[in-house]
Order: structure tokens, then C-alpha cells, then sequence
């Protein structure tokens, strides 16, 4: 076992390299009780395994770890539902209009998603496996080590294990790989899905208003915002959305696995990190969407493990953990506080985090049902551990705290408040990080917030990932799910391979795009697309991410738009940005206001009103006034707390040394 130290060189303290103590007896009821008690996750009910069981599990820990972005608060009550369905159907296989029974929008939330990490290991690590004749091959392939097909390290150059014969694949196999690489070249760097959650019983009981419409078969998506006009009769705004996929709320868990998850699963065995995270306001279905994904996720790495990729050398890990107010915590190990290192490559190490390694899709099962283990006393492993597996493909799934809780600046209580600093600050480094990552930039923002630091190595190199977008329909939600849909929106737009024409054209070739084509290979090429990116393009890109007037393009819109008096900012950091687009809509009402004023004026000095009509005419500009004040004072106050939360924030990472 080797532990490295180094001063870090933004926190000052040392750094561990991974350290990973071997054992087969991971579980402990004890413990399990406890935590599952909290959890409830004892709710979650038992399924058919499509994987047999190896029984090859234990664990290590130290490792680089899992990650979830969840508000502390949250319940993490286990419904039976992802143990229940049928191992993924095919998408269309089930009748459109039909939901499953036991999706109750009632129900509450599940436990939280977590990581899967795929670790390769050397060679002198594997255990003995049988070699069935199927995957006898002829000799020349034999010198091939493939943790992918077309690895072509040499197989036994450093495998002291003379004795042990490697499994090569055979035709059919190769096949195989060359199938999932091929699947795996095509996927999107980015991919954005929104999900839309039905009408739940308390909206309905309100006669709320479904106010999203999802056009069938279709990546469109529309907000119908009812608003006052200026004589205060009301009137519907129509906001339309185009992304990747938009889910309506028929959709089932499966359908959105297939959807997201389901096709970054291959990438993970061609060395690649993928990352796939919900977003969206409290109450949306963040929980509901993301629960289910990391077993059904695990079924189809440990098929391809077992399978295409068999005796391939591969290991699959899994570890949750939770980042609370900027601190992290094991949640396989009754949330013991972990801290973050980096090592001498830069990687990101989470220090005593607890990794399972598992086999079977029933221990996987275990762990996220049982929670965690006794801390690992550890049968030490032989001589090698000093060697540990190498990560080659990562899997993380993030439950991120309700979106709005970001914007929440007018609470007074300070804890809350800073919990809002801190999961603002997190969606936007999320945002930065995505975008750089999507642009191949090579400065990667990750040191934004706890969040993006941890999911570092998600974000460098040939990394995916799927951004679930999840919206309530009812009017009541209007304004949280516009700003969702704007969020996902600039996320997709911020990809230099996905601009508005671009979406449109992915409306037509989707089913190409997902199968057997990228996106970029049937688009026309041009100078805003990859191939002539230059800085003029990010800077237009800054100024359309920050032109908060794309829902006003329709001819009653403002005049504020027409005039063209809204100026974008430069941009700083993903700080100055949050901060930017308030005073954007800060500047907006102001101008709106004053462009209302101006047209009552005028409206006013054309006509020639009796005076008992001039009377009704200024008590209703009055009226109008003093709303639009209320909003111009609401902005201010947004804007000075959000200041104050920033620096308080500043003064709360500096002082943690993180
Ligand atoms: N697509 C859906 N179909 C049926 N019910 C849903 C759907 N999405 C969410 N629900 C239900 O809506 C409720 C809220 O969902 P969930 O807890 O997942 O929201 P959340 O966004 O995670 O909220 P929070 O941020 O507060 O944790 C739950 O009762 C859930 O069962």
C-alpha cells in the first residue's frame, strides 16, 4: 500500500493517492439499519437479476469517489418502482397515454443516485477465469490485450502470471466490440432532455393549469406563460423550446433510460467519463428521474462486462456520496466526512471514500438498499494493492438540489441562505464546466464549486454528458420552469456543435444521430461550426447566453427588444454571470417600465380625452407603475442579497482552505 504526500498547493495539505484495502465482508446489518432507517430505503423491494451473480464482491476504499449534489434536507424514501420493471423494453413498446401504476407522482422520492466507477486492472490482479471454448480465438489475437478491441498494448508484456491464458474474443465477439465502439463514437458531448412530470393531486385538486405543451414525436416543447397587458386584461405567452429529446409526462422511467443513459453506457469501456445529471426546481422529479438509472445502468455495464466484454480485465465499483454546503459525505458509510485531494497527476482523490466492487446487478442492489457496511478492518490484499486499478470510464449520476433554491435569496435565515450560495454557485460552474468541455477548451473551470472539483476528471478528455432537465406543468411552476428551460437551453446553445439551426436539424435526423451518426457529421459545415470555431464565435456566444430577450420575439413583445437597448456584459467568471443576468433583468424592467410610460404618455397627449377619462387613464398608469416598481425593487433586492451571499460565500471557501 503506498501513500504519496504532497503540499496541495490551493488547500496546503497533503495529498493521497488512492488507497484500497481488499475484503470480503463488506456488509454489516447493523449499520445498515441505521442508515436505511434514515433513508428508508428498506421500502425498495427485490428483482430478477439479468446478471448471475459471481459473488466476487469486496471493497476498497480511498478511491475516487462518487458524487451526488443533493440538498441535505432531502428525504431519501425508496419506492419499488426501478426493481420492478422490466429490464428495458424497447422504447415504443409500450402504448402511448399509458403510464405504469406504481409511478405515483405522489410517491415520495427515492434514494439518491450515485457513481459507478469502471476500473481496469492489471494484469497480475485478475483472478483465475475459466476460459469457455466460445471465446477461443486463433493465436494471432492472443497478443492483443483488449480492454477495448483496438488497445493494442501488448497483452503479455508485463503479465507475470505466465501460467494464466488470457480469454481472446472470437469473430462474433470482435463484432461486438467494434458494434459498442462504433456506438460509442456517436454520442453527443452534451445531450439535453427535458422531462415533464405529470399534474400531481394537490395541482389538480387547485385546478392548476398544464401550462407545458409537447408536440408528439417532436423535440419541441412550449411554455404558455399567461401575463397582464397594460390595461391588465390577460394574455398567453407562447415560449418555445427546442433540445435533444423533451419527455412528456407519459414517458416512462425505461423510456428515459433508454434515452439518456442507455447509450453513454458503452463509452464507459473506451476510457471515457460520463456524467449525467438532473436539473430542475423542487417538486419537479429530479429524484424520480434519476433513482432509477444507476441499477439499470449497471445491468447493461455488467452485460457488456460479462459479455462482449468478458475476461477483459474490466471491475466494476460503486460509491455515493453527498456534497452538503460544500463539504462531502460518505454516504456508504454513515456519512462520514470525507475530504477532497488532489494527487501528483492532478487527479482528484476523495480521501477514505468507500468503494464496492461489484459483480452482480443483486449487489449493487444490496448496497444501494442496505446502505453501507463496518468500515473495512480489511483481509489485506497481496502485494499488488500498492498497484491499484486504474479508472478507466466513471459513470456518475447527480441529483442536484432543487434549482430554485439557488435563486432563493430572500430568506433571512443565514444557513439557508448559504446553502443557496452554494448550490448557485454549483449550477453555475456546472454550466462553465460543461461549456468548456464542450468547446475542447483547455482551461476547464472546475474549481467553481465543490461539485465541479469533484467531477474534475468528468470533465477533461473525451467525457459525455446528459443534462435531464425536469419540469412541473402547472401555471403556479411558470416561472422555476422557464428558468429550467433557459438554463438547458443555454447549456445546448453554449455546444459550439449545437446551435438553434443545428437543434432543428437533430429534430429531423434524431433517430440517425442517436444510432448511427453524430450530430456534427450531418450538419452543413460553415464558419460557426467546429471546424472554424474562433474567439470571435465565444464571444458571441457570451452575448447570446446573457440576451435575456429570446422569449420576447414576438411581435407584442416590449419595445425595450425593439429598441435594442439591452447590453450584454462581459464576462469575468461564473459568478459575475448570475449576477449580470439579474441586472440585465434589472436594466429590462426599468426599460420596459419606462417604454410603457412613454406609450401611455403619448397615447394620452394624441387623445382628446374628457377629463373623468384622464382620471382613469393616470390611476391605471399608477396601477402599472407600482407593479413594475414592486418588480424593479424585488430585482434590486435579489441583486444586493445576492451580493452579500457571494461574499459571504468568498469569505466561507477561504476560510476553509477549499
Ligand atoms: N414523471 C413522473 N411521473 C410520476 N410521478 C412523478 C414524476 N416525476 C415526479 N413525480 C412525483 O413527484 C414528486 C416529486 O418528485 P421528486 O421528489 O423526484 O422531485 P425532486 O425534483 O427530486 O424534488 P427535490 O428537489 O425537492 O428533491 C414525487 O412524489 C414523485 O413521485
Amino acid at each position: 500500500m503506498s501513500t504519496v504526500g504532497r503540499q496541495s498547493q490551493r488547500s496546503g495539505a497533503s495529498t493521497v493517492h488512492h488507497q484500497r484495502h481488499y475484503s470480503d465482508n463488506f456488509l454489516d446489518s447493523s449499520s445498515n439499519g441505521r442508515w436505511l432507517q434514515s433513508t428508508g430505503l428498506q421500502h425498495l423491494q427485490s428483482s430478477n437479476p439479468s446478471v448471475p451473480p459471481l459473488q466476487d464482491y469486496s471493497y476498497y476504499q480511498g478511491g475516487q469517489g462518487s458524487r451526488m449534489y443533493r440538498n441535505g434536507q432531502r428525504s431519501f424514501n425508496g419506492g419499488s418502482e426501478f426493481f420492478t420493471e422490466p429490464l428495458m423494453p424497447p422504447i415504443n413498446s409500450r402504448p402511448s397515454g399509458q403510464r405504469k401504476n406504481s409511478e405515483d407522482p405522489e410517491s415520495p422520492s427515492g434514494f439518491s443516485p450515485g457513481l459507478l466507477d469502471l476500473h481496469s486492472f492489471d494484469t497480475e490482479l485478475l483472478p483465475e477465469v475459466a476460459v469457455p471454448a466460445l471465446y477461443d480465438a486463433p493465436l494471432p489475437y492472443r497478443s492483443v490485450r483488449g480492454r477495448s478491441f483496438d488497445d493494442t498494448e501488448p497483452y503479455l508484456a508485463n503479465n507475470k502470471q505466465t501460467g494464466r491464458v488470457r480469454a481472446v474474443p472470437d469473430n462474433n465477439l470482435l463484432k461486438s466490440f467494434a458494434a459498442e465502439k462504433d456506438k460509442a463514437s456517436n454520442v453527443a458531448k452534451i445531450k439535453v432532455v427535458v422531462r415533464k412530470r405529470p399534474l400531481n393531486k394537490r395541482e389538480l385538486a387547485k385546478n392548476e393549469e398544464d401550462i407545458i405543451t409537447i408536440e408528439p414525436h417532436s423535440n419541441f416543447l412550449t411554455v404558455h406563460e399567461t401575463k397582464l397587458k397594460v390595461d391588465l386584461t390577460e394574455y398567453v405567452e407562447k415560449h418555445e423550446f427546442v433540445f435533444d429529446a423533451v419527455l412528456n409526462e407519459e414517458v416512462s422511467n425505461d423510456e428515459v433510460y433508454h434515452e439518456t443513459v442507455e447509450p453513454i453506457v458503452p463509452i464507459i469501456f473506451q476510457r471515457t467519463k460520463a456524467t449525467c445529471f438532473a436539473y430542475g426546481q423542487t417538486g419537479s422529479g429530479k429524484t424520480y428521474t434519476m433513482k432509477p438509472l444507476p441499477l439499470k445502468a449497471s445491468r447493461d455495464i455488467l452485460r457488456l462486462m460479462h459479455h462482449t466484454y468478458r475476461n477483459q480485465g474490466f471491475q466494476l465499483f460503486v460509491s455515493f456520496f453527498e456534497i452538503y454546503g460544500g463539504k462531502l459525505y460518505d454516504l456508504l458509510s454513515d456519512r462520514k466526512k470525507l475530504c477532497m485531494r488532489e494527487d501528483g497527476k492532478q487527479q482528484v482523490c476523495i480521501v477514505g471514500l468507500q468503494e464496492y466492487k461489484v459483480s452482480d446487478v443483486e449487489t449493487i442492489k444490496d448496497l444501494i438498499e442496505k446502505g453501507n457496511a463496518t468500515r473495512s478492518t480489511g483481509t489485506t490484499a497481496d502485494g499488488n494493492e500498492s498497484k491499484p486499478p486504474r479508472v478507466v470510464g466513471k459513470l456518475s449520476f447527480i441529483d442536484l438540489a432543487g434549482s430554485e433554491r439557488g435563486a432563493d435569496t430572500t430568506d433571512n435565515d443565514k444557513q439557508t441562505r448559504m446553502e443557496g450560495a452554494e448550490i448557485n454557485k454549483s449550477l453555475l460552474a456546472l454550466k462553465e464546466c460543461i461549456r468548456a468541455l464542450d468547446n475542447d477548451q483547455g482551461h476547464i473551470p472546475f474549481r467553481g464549486s465543490k461539485l465541479t472539483e469533484v467531477l474534475r476528471d468528468s470533465f477533461v478528455g473525451n467525457s459525455r454528458t446528459v443534462m435531464i432537465s425536469c419540469i412541473s406543468p402547472n401555471s403556479g411552476s411558470c416561472e422555476h420552469t422557464l428558468n429550467t428551460l433557459r438554463y438547458a437551453d443555454r447549456v445546448k446553445s453554449l455546444s459550439k456543435g449545437n446551435n438553434s439551426k443545428k437543434d432543428t436539424l437533430s429534430l429531423t435526423l434524431n433517430l440517425k444521430e442517436s444510432t448511427t451518426m453524430p450530430l456534427s457529421s450531418i450538419l452543413p459545415p460553415g464558419p460557426t461550426f467546429e471546424d472554424d470555431i474562433d474567439d470571435s464565435w465565444f464571444e458571441q456566444a457570451d452575448r447570446d447566453e446573457f440576451d435575456l430577450s429570446e422569449e420576447f420575439q414576438e411581435p407584442e413583445k416590449p419595445l425595450w427588444k425593439k429598441n435594442g437597448k439591452v447590453e450584454s456584459y462581459g464576462i469575468s467568471n461564473s459568478e459575475d454571470k448570475e449576477e449580470e443576468d439579474l441586472v440585465n433583468a434589472h436594466r429590462r424592467q426599468v426599460e420596459e417600465t419606462m417604454d410603457i410610460v412613454r406609450e401611455e404618455m403619448n397615447l394620452l397627449v394624441e387623445a382628446d380625452h374628457p377629463g373623468n377619462q384622464l382620471d382613469d387613464y393616470v390611476s391605471r398608469l399608477n396601477a402599472i407603475l407600482s407593479q413594475k416598481a414592486a418588480g424593479i425593487v424585488q430585482l434590486q433586492n435579489r441583486l444586493s442579497h445576492f451580493q452579500r451571499r457571494l461574499k459571504e460565500h468568498n469569505v466561507l471557501v477561504s476560510s476553509s482552505g477549499n
